[in-house]
């Protein structure tokens, strides 16, 4: 039986009621200020205001990765809420958009609740709505071009985040509008640090950062999405240590396009499925070797030397190698990445995968891999697949990355102590670049300056 509907609406007294109840802060931060005022006296509770500001902009100063990660999104996000999510406004975009209900018999207008605001990036807001009944987040993903002008963004995608609460991801600015110059080749090897080698910057302007000793990479990206160019990068941050024996490029190209000019500096180099295959196995052959070093000299982990070289496997494509090929080929390289993913970060075997399609074939060995990246991919459902669940909830929205030359190098990474998706573009490294990068390495082998990096 249906239940009978008012014509009444809703008294102002009851909608100020639950208003105050859903917004605490509202009262509370107002009252606090006034009891402080009334028992403490106004000068004592402007100086702890005064201080509270002053804390924050030291710790600002200070930390500015703490203060980045903690601070900045919970101030961002409220401030966001009470200036572009306020409600005249958002319903006047609401309306605009014919985003709203309205009830049969009272007539009152409808609109979305905003539940809740997190701005994990200064570019980037994610909101949940509650949304009223008889709508559904397909009715948002069609009314996307309308509501992102209204709103005056730059991007919008939309997310079905339980029943009747859907998430709007707000991409208000484009955080990088230029090319990114490729990295300085550093002459010596202790100018490198192979926990933090620079591959490009993040949105806040810091330098992007990826570890390669110890950590297996795992690159997505559609084609032109400009995946090469974070291998590239960390090649050239490494370039030294590539030149005096200290770490060993392994490369399988499937694609023979720019990998091809790395063959001469490569330790070992192969292009058809079986050599990569074979490849793989003389690495795996290679890890078991140094762990039965170990086992002899009682070691649990390596000190890079060049007796005991870092070794940078280098998988261009891994989606053709794991789902097209040889079903031999691709059982093998299956259960010999296996064994790199869980055993090599000791040993110095280090790998770095890309792939056009994260789908079903690649995504089961994708947890091998310690540092994932999502440059433009073609479907909403690459991005979760990369960067783990709710990745593009909290924001990265790598399948709206336009398709163009302009974009390349942009993607998602998931920050490591907060879970949350921060954008990044990584260096452009052109093909003189990569040129001097060869030449560099060949240079320096015949100087053969050797030195120990911890
Ligand atoms: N980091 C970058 N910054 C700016 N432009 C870039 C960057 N990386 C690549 N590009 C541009 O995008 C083009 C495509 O890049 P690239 O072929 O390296 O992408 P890809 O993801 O490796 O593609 P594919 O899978 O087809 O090899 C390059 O020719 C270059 O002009």
């Amino acid at each position: 039986m249906d239940t009978p509907q008012s014509k009444r609406t809703m008294g102002r007294e009851v909608k100020a009621a639950v208003w105050t109840a859903r917004h605490p802060g509202a009262l509370v931060a107002p009252g606090t200020l006034t009891a402080s005022g009334l028992e403490l006296g106004w000068i004592a509770t402007g100086g702890i205001v005064g201080g509270t500001a002053a804390a924050l902009c030291g710790w600002y100063r200070a930390h500015p990765d703490t203060f980045d990660a903690v601070a900045a999104p919970r101030m961002r996000a409220w401030r966001r809420r009470w200036s572009a999510y306020l409600g005249p406004r958002w319903h006047a975009a609401l309306r605009a958009c014919d985003l709203y209900t309205i009830h049969r018999k009272t007539g009152e207008e409808r609109f979305p609740r905003i539940v809740r605001v997190r701005s994990y990036s200064p570019t980037v807001d994610t909101l949940w709505l509650k949304i009223p009944q008889g709508q559904h987040a397909r009715q948002y993903e069609a009314r996307l071009p309308e509501l992102t002008e209204a709103l005056r963004a730059e991007r919008i995608a939309v997310e079905r985040v339980k029943p009747g609460v859907i998430g709007l991801i707000i991409e208000r600015s484009e955080a990088f509008t230029e090319t990114i110059d490729a990295p300085e080749m550093p002459q010596e090897t202790d100018a490198v640090n192979l926990k933090s080698v620079y591959v490009g910057e993040t949105e806040y302007g810091h330098d992007w950062r990826l570890p390669v000793l110890g950590q297996h990479t795992f690159v997505a990206g559609a084609t032109g999405a400009g995946k090469n160019s974070i291998v590239m990068s960390q090649l050239r941050a490494i370039a030294p240590l590539i030149r005096d024996g200290l770490v060993r490029l392994w490369l399988c190209d499937p694609k023979q396009m720019e990998f091809t000019k790395l063959a001469s500096i490569a330790h070992r180099y192969a292009a058809d499925e079986h050599d990569c295959s074979a490849l793989v196995d003389e690495f795996v052959n290679d890890l078991r070797a140094v762990q039965r070093g170990f086992a002899e000299n009682g070691k649990r982990k390596i000190t890079v030397s060049p007796e005991t070289p870092l070794n940078v496997l280098v998988i261009d494509e891994i989606g053709a190698l794991l789902a097209y090929g040889d079903g031999t080929v691709s059982r093998n390289l299956r259960k010999q990445l296996a064994i790199v993913g869980s055993q090599g970060r000791a040993t110095g075997h280090a790998m770095t995968a890309l792939v056009q399609e994260p789908t079903k074939d690649t995504v089961p060995i994708r947890e091998l891999f310690t540092t994932r990246i999502c440059l433009r991919v073609t479907s909403a459902a690459h991005v979760d697949m990369v960067l783990g669940e709710n990745a593009r909830l909290r924001g990265a929205i790598a399948d709206e990355i336009a398709n163009h030359e302009g974009t390349a190098g942009i993607g998602y990474v998931i920050r490591e102590r907060t879970r949350v998706p921060q954008r990044v573009r990584a260096a452009y490294v052109d093909d003189t670049e990569i040129d001097q990068l060869v030449a560099f390495v060949h240079t320096g082998r015949s100087g053969n300056r050797l030195a120990v990096v911890a």
